[in-house]
């Protein structure tokens, strides 16, 4: 129930509202002092800094003393600053609360109090010291628990101490604009549907909107689920799954805000545009935003500097340009298989086999000439005791290395090239040998005779030309791990390969193997060979894992190989993990199963296309939480969306009208430019800002953008981009993932172009990053996945 300011409680509300502000001002101007005094105080400290210590370097005590004071003159701006950053956070939180104070109260009658208490609900909490009253409670605060889960009535909540039953008597919402109460809502409803209608009726914004103020319920369920190991997320297309994600680092944060920080937390993310397009969400809550990736990022930091590693979107490209392409069901077969379980049983079992023989080494070289040779290598490192494990062996290996390069090295000291260096030294590279040679010696000993400075001169000489191959050794380059790759596609590991059990090698191996063994040869890694190829690396060389991350999210899950997976687990051995995704819009995903089965939107489905990382966790670990409730689009674009998969019915549309989505045909695809400008045009008559003209290929949108860009202000995304602005924006449809636009517009959805299964996904998720208004344009036939709708949920427009 709308309350107005013809009700008695509104000018109530609006006194406290006022209170508080005022309160929170005197603290703003009290930590800004503060933050100002700090800054004050570190400004001196730094100015000081050299007037505050006494340098004095003659004997070792007085070194020592030097030393221990700039240490402690160091801590104490270290601490300053800190203490600084803090006030400034404050002050930051303070401000946020001095616009905003709370969006909601509930009234709370707690069982054998006789009092009801008034808690109000924010983004943060503020505590008034001379009250001794808390004005706000924090919406993370176990008590405002009550607000997300329960409408007016019986209601619980869990504390450290235990259970809290109470009654709920009220239960309100308000709409707070810079300290202005603009709105309030009484509501019977766990979360008033009036606030949430205005929420999505809004327009499009370039970053992403907190959703603090209207979490639902089953939304709380997953922001607030730290019981298991790893939380799975199954959730129709705009039901909220990034929103939530991005809420529950905030909770997670605040709940373990004594052992858990910004940076022990990471985000997966589908790609760059989306990274920047959620920043702003953390912050907006007064949080740090966690560390933000890409699946790919991570591939091209551990392989990029040696490989040209194809991207997904590179292969994406390649599967919706590959038409009657013969080697199309080769490249499909070997992307599903080198994705699967199977593939990794076939790499342990080769790692297995390579710790008995068979691990390719690199020759040594130096000057042209080898060194050590490989089979040197392979003689050492097979000669060591097989119970070792393969990395450690491998480490053995390297410490021997290095001793014999010494060893090697010393013997280089007589031969010709050396002196001839020595005279080639320039004066910087004297000096830095000179300065290498003081370090290394007594002061005494710096007194040298000519013979004795030629000795230490080579000895510099020979260091500084073998610090290369040292730092290969190091670096484990003495390993052709790219030859060991390329090894498992040859003829001769056949064998081996059809002798682990339970794998059945696919029909077209052989096919599979000549095109992989081309591309490797030059020099490309697709993207189905990037994990495999690190994922055997680490088998040999040891698992690089980052145990300082507690918790993993992945947004677009589905997009995630089982092999993926089983890396991502290795990679992050301490990480719970958090999986949002939507089997829907598995438009990369090669399991069949998953992509087969997903659209009958059940339990049984979802598991079933999630059962590689249920397998992985173990079932006790994995929770699955269904979110069916679509909150992005108007209902009529849910419903028409919604008819295009098996089991789509699950699907519940958030109860916010508009238009029916049009599908419009043109005569050509002059006929169909001429009708998306126009449309265009009467778009931004209604002021509608924020417009994706999608594609199904990148080359399709420049195309697009070509023909439109002469006409109408657009602008074109690529891959590469890494944030955007409003307009109107073209893009490939696989770009636009978890992102949203107030109008969509599909280019061509002709037969000719959504027609294969595979397609289905990707034509759904296109249609489904519409909030208001969905206008899908053809030329010739229409795709089957529209023309097999109910003719009533769309409006059709003929020539
Ligand atoms: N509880 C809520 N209150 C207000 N808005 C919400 C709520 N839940 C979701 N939304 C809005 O719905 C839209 C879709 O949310 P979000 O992008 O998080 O969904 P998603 O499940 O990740 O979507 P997709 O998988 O299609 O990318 C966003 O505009 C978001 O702000």
């Amino acid at each position: 129930m709308s309350l107005t300011r013809h009700d008695a409680t509104w000018n109530e509300e609006e006194q406290r509202l006022r209170r508080v502000a005022r309160l929170v001002k005197t603290r703003i101007d009290e930590v800004s002092r503060l933050a100002d005094q700090r800054l004050e105080t570190a400004i001196d400290t730094n100015r000081d800094f050299w007037s505050d210590i006494t340098v004095n370097m003659n004997n070792p005590d007085d070194i020592m003393e030097t030393y221990t004071s700039i240490n402690q003159q160091s801590m104490v701006m270290v601490t300053q600053e800190r203490d600084l950053l803090h006030a400034e956070d404050t002050l930051r939180q303070l401000v946020r609360l001095h616009d905003t104070p709370y969006f909601g109260r509930i009234d709370f009658q707690e069982r054998g109090f006789p009092e009801t208490e008034r808690i109000y609900i924010g983004t943060s909490s503020f505590f008034d010291e001379a009250s001794q009253q808390y004005w706000v409670y924090d919406w993370r605060a176990p008590i405002s628990n009550l607000y997300y889960d329960y409408p007016p009535g019986p209601a619980t909540y869990q504390t450290p101490g235990g259970q809290i039953e109470g009654t709920i008597e009220l239960k309100r919402q308000y709409v707070i604009r810079q300290g202005e109460l603009k709105a309030m809502f009484d509501t019977g409803l766990a979360i008033g549907d009036e606030i949430l209608q205005t929420m999505l009726g809004q327009s499009a914004d370039d970053r992403m909107k907190s959703i603090v103020a209207t979490i639902q319920k089953e939304q709380n369920q997953i922001i607030r689920n730290d019981r298991h190991q790893v939380l799975i997320v199954q959730g129709a297309a705009g039901s909220g799954k990034t929103s939530v994600a991005l809420q529950r680092v905030a909770y997670l944060l605040y709940k373990h805000r004594n052992t858990l920080n910004a940076d022990n937390m990471i985000l997966f993310s589908p790609n760059a545009l989306f990274n920047s397009y959620v920043s702003t969400v953390l912050p907006e809550l007064g949080e740090t935003n966690m560390q933000q990736t890409t699946y790919q990022e991570y591939l091209q930091f551990r392989l990029g500097r040696r490989y040209q590693v194809e991207d997904l979107y590179e292969q994406m490209e390649y599967r919706l340009n590959a038409g009657d392409d013969p080697a199309y069901p080769i490249r499909q077969s070997s992307i599903r298989f080198k994705s699967s379980n199977a593939f990794i049983r076939l790499m342990d079992r080769y790692a297995k086999h390579l710790e008995q023989a068979g691990i390719i080494f690199k020759d040594i070289r130096f000057q042209g000439t080898i060194l050590i040779s490989r089979q040197q290598m392979s003689h050492f490192f097979y000669q060591i005791d097989p119970s070792i494990h393969l990395s450690n062996r491998v480490q053995l290996l390297k410490e021997w290395l290095l001793k014999e390069l010494k060893t090697l090295a010393k013997a280089e000291r007589s031969k010709p090239w050396v002196k001839d260096a020595i005279e080639f030294l320039d004066k910087e590279e004297y000096q830095n040998a000179f300065r290498t040679m003081q370090r290394k010696n007594d002061q005494e000993q710096l007194f040298y005779d000519a013979k004795q400075e030629a000795f230490l001169l080579g000895r510099y000489v020979i260091h500084q030309s073998f610090r290369p191959l040292r730092q290969k050794i190091k670096k484990l380059k003495f390993i052709d791990v790219a030859a060991l790759y390329r090894q498992l596609f040859l003829e001769e590991t056949r064998g081996l390969l059809e002798a682990v059990d339970g794998v059945t090698l696919p029909a077209d191996w052989n096919l599979i193997c000549d095109m992989t063994l081309t591309q490797l040869e030059n020099g490309q890694l697709a993207f189905e060979d990037a994990t495999p190829m690190l994922y055997l690396n680490e088998l040999i060389e040891g698992f690089q894992s980052y145990n300082t991350v507690r918790h993993v999210i992945i947004d677009e899950a589905q997009d995630y190989s089982a092999f993926q997976y089983t890396f991502l687990k290795r990679l992050f051995p301490r990480g719970k993990m958090t999986l949002l995704g939507d089997l829907n819009q598995a438009i990369y995903q090669s399991d069949t199963d998953a992509f087969d089965r997903s659209g009958e939107s059940t339990d049984a489905a979802t598991a079933t296309g999630y059962r590689h990382v249920i397998e992985l966790f173990g079932e006790g670990q994995t929770e699955m939480i269904r979110l069916t409730r679509s909150y992005r689009s108007t209902r009529e674009i849910v419903e028409f969306t919604r008819a295009m998969l098996p089991g789509g019915e699950a699907i519940e549309p958030f109860n916010r009208s508009g238009q029916k989505p049009v599908v419009q045909q043109a005569p050509d695809t002059d006929g169909l430019a001429a009708g998306v400008l126009a449309d265009l045009h009467a778009l931004r008559a209604e002021s509608i800002a924020s417009i994706a003209i999608l594609t199904k290929t990148a080359e399709e949108s420049r195309l697009v953008y070509e023909r439109l860009s002469s006409a109408i202000s657009v602008t074109l995304i690529s891959k590469n981009d890494h944030s955007f602005q409003k307009g109107v924006l073209i893009m490939p449809a696989y770009l636009a993932k978890g992102l949203e636009f107030d109008a969509v517009i599909v280019w061509d959805a002709s037969r000719h172009q959504y027609d294969k299964e595979s397609e289905r996904k990707l034509f759904y998720t296109a249609c489904t990053r519409a909030m208001h208004q969905l206008h899908i344009f053809y030329t010739g036939q229409l795709t089957r996945f529209i023309s097999a709708l109910d003719a009533h949920t769309y409006e059709h427009v003929e020539p």
